[in-house]
């Protein structure tokens, strides 16, 4: 079969595109897996699939495969703005408001005057049957308006760390500084944590000040990326949380900066920063 695709990154995450607005696609994990591969493949952290929505009112269905694992998943915050600049580019809407569904959300995805995107998140979730995580045989400790769980690690348990969904699961620790967080060794430990039945992506967050962080994330089924969207989003609620955090919080990744914004309570994550298109292409699969 050969496939035509589109290469594009935000933030130095990177994703392979798929138009199947007019013929569906149907791969199989192992053929996500081979596009996603750096070696035998594409390479891309994820491969999202761009497809018309069955929902009245909905412009499109935006699909999400882990690159790494070829699973599908819930949802992706840079590649939600890449969405918009291929279906924009391709001539597939000239809508600037652009609404999508996904496995479980309905996103609202705004192009700038600037070239940049603005996705709005949704609200985040702490319910934690719908994170999902099973906090069976741990004790939180309520630090600010969350609680912090301990998490064994191998070598050890990281104390205090804040778990919740943002339509995909994050577990996420403030580290002293990112440079030095054992990234590749507890991120793999943390996603495969039996606390999380659907895996988990970890965020490891250093507060430079009250509007500023930076943040590494081991994405579930990636591996490390040079930006997470989800995870800056998830990252900064859960700093707005423990009250290290103002509303709007720019987050060094990386690969680049994506801005975050959230008032609290049930109001929605608001996400702005870059999608840009790489090359494209076709391939044999
Ligand atoms: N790169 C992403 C998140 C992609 C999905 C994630 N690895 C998961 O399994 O939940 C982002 O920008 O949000």
């Amino acid at each position: 079969m050969q496939l035509r695709f589109t290469k594009m990154q935000g933030a130095g995450n990177d994703f392979v595109v798929l138009d199947a607005t007019q013929q569906p696609l149907d791969l199989t994990p192992e053929q996500y897996r081979q596009l996603g591969d750096r070696r035998f493949g594409i390479g891309a952290d994820q491969i999202l699939v761009v497809e018309k929505s069955r929902t009245p009112g909905v412009d499109f269905r935006y699909r999400i495969f882990n690159g790494g694992s070829g699973d599908e998943v819930e949802q992706c915050g840079n590649g939600a703005r890449c969405f918009v600049r291929f279906v924009r580019d391709r001539g597939l809407t000239d809508k600037k408001v652009i609404r999508v569904d996904t496995m479980n959300t309905l996103l609202e995805l705004r192009l700038q005057d600037d070239g940049r995107v603005t996705v709005d998140m949704g609200a985040p979730i702490f319910e934690l049957p719908q994170v999902p995580f099973d906090p069976q045989g741990l004790s939180p400790r309520r630090h600010g308006d969350i609680e912090l769980w301990p998490l064994d690690v191998g070598d050890g348990v990281i104390d205090d760390v804040a778990v919740l969904s943002m339509g995909n699961p994050h577990a996420v620790q403030v580290v002293d500084s990112v440079d030095h967080a054992p990234v590749e060794v507890h991120g793999p430990l943390i996603e495969a944590d039996p606390h999380f039945p659907r895996k988990v992506n970890a965020g490891f967050m250093q507060v430079v000040s009250r509007s500023h962080i930076r943040l590494r994330v081991y994405e579930r089924g990636a591996g490390e990326t040079l930006a997470c969207g989800t995870g800056a989003c998830a990252a900064v609620v859960a700093g707005i949380r423990l009250g290290l955090l103002d509303k709007r919080v720019d987050v060094d990744a990386r690969g680049g900066r994506l801005t975050i914004e959230w008032q609290g309570g049930d109001s929605h994550v608001l996400m702005t920063g870059p999608a840009v298109t790489v090359f494209e292409g076709e391939i044999s699969l």
